[in-house]
């Protein structure tokens, strides 16, 4: 079994005991009462690079990365250097996050915050809106293109923005034929851990112009954003370096600075 399978029986198990806990109505109701979606797509445009920062305590690669007591504080502090989504895990097993964590998170910043889990029904979706979310994720490899294509749906349909992951060139093409608007191709493969940081350079060129292109993992300073944004990038999605480093506010501004050089608008929209 690949890391990712052993990860979703984790989540299914999980999401089983949340079931029966809080009803889907229930879930709706509260989804009703939270403050309309941002719109993901509009806050990862234009000329500059945007900065997308993951609030991130564990992961199954290296294990516990930071305690983070506060992870409102720390989205304050991202989006004080300049981030334009925050990004929350919420897995627990592996990555130690939670939706407690998303609600804080939400209650603390104004940019649009993502639900960084791995979605395998409606119920989380519902779940990511109750508790804040603007965006969700969504991973080409660990659904079936007919699940991939009505959790799209339904996000939209309930004002989220899917931030569709994919590691290949094949993945692409079904990410585009299920109607990701925002693609993310992740440097890690979730099967085997390894980061390649030439995955972006490789798959990026398929997808299509007028997707949003984001550029995932393995960033570990402004070198490799340049480097994403020269290959394409319209954001970088930055986790393990900013919550292992001294100043994750300085972290993020030095980021998004090296993303405003005007020297990267060349070839980008
Ligand atoms: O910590 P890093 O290498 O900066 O990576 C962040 C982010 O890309 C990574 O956490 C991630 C990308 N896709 C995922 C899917 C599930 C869990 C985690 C991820």
């Amino acid at each position: 079994m690949s890391v990712l399978d052993e990860i979703i029986d984790g989540v299914r198990a999980d999401l089983t005991e949340r079931q029966a806990r809080v009803t889907l109505d229930e879930l709706k109701e509260r989804a009703a009462k939270a403050r309309p979606a941002k719109d993901g797509v509009a806050a990862l445009k234009g000329d500059s690079v945007k900065v997308i920062c993951e609030v991130k305590r564990s992961s199954p690669s290296k294990g516990a990365l930071a305690a983070i007591a506060d992870p409102a504080g720390l989205a304050a502090d991202y989006e004080a250097g300049g981030a334009s989504v925050i990004s929350v895990l919420t897995e627990q097993r592996r990555f130690g996050g939670s939706l407690a964590d998303l609600e804080a998170v939400r209650a603390k910043v104004d940019i649009p915050v993502l639900r960084k889990d791995f979605i395998v029904t409606s119920y989380q979706l519902w779940e990511a809106r109750a508790y804040g979310a603007d965006v969700i994720l969504l991973i080409v490899s660990a659904l079936e293109q007919e699940a991939l294509v009505s959790l799209i749906e339904r996000a939209v349909s309930i004002g989220l923005t899917p931030l569709v992951e994919v590691h290949d060139e094949d993945e692409v093409v079904r990410a585009v034929d299920a109607g990701a608007r925002v693609i993310g191709v992740n440097a890690r493969d979730l099967k085997t851990l390894q980061v390649d940081r030439s995955t972006f350079a490789r798959v990026a060129p398929e997808i299509p112009d007028h997707i949003v292109k984001i550029a995932e993992s393995g960033v570990r300073g402004p070198h490799d954003l340049i480097a994403y944004a020269n290959d394409g990038a319209d954001a970088v999605l930055v986790g393990e370096s900013l919550v292992t480093g001294r100043d994750p506010k300085a972290a993020v501004a030095d980021l998004v600075a090296a993303g405003a050089h005007p020297a990267l608008r060349h070839g980008r929209d």
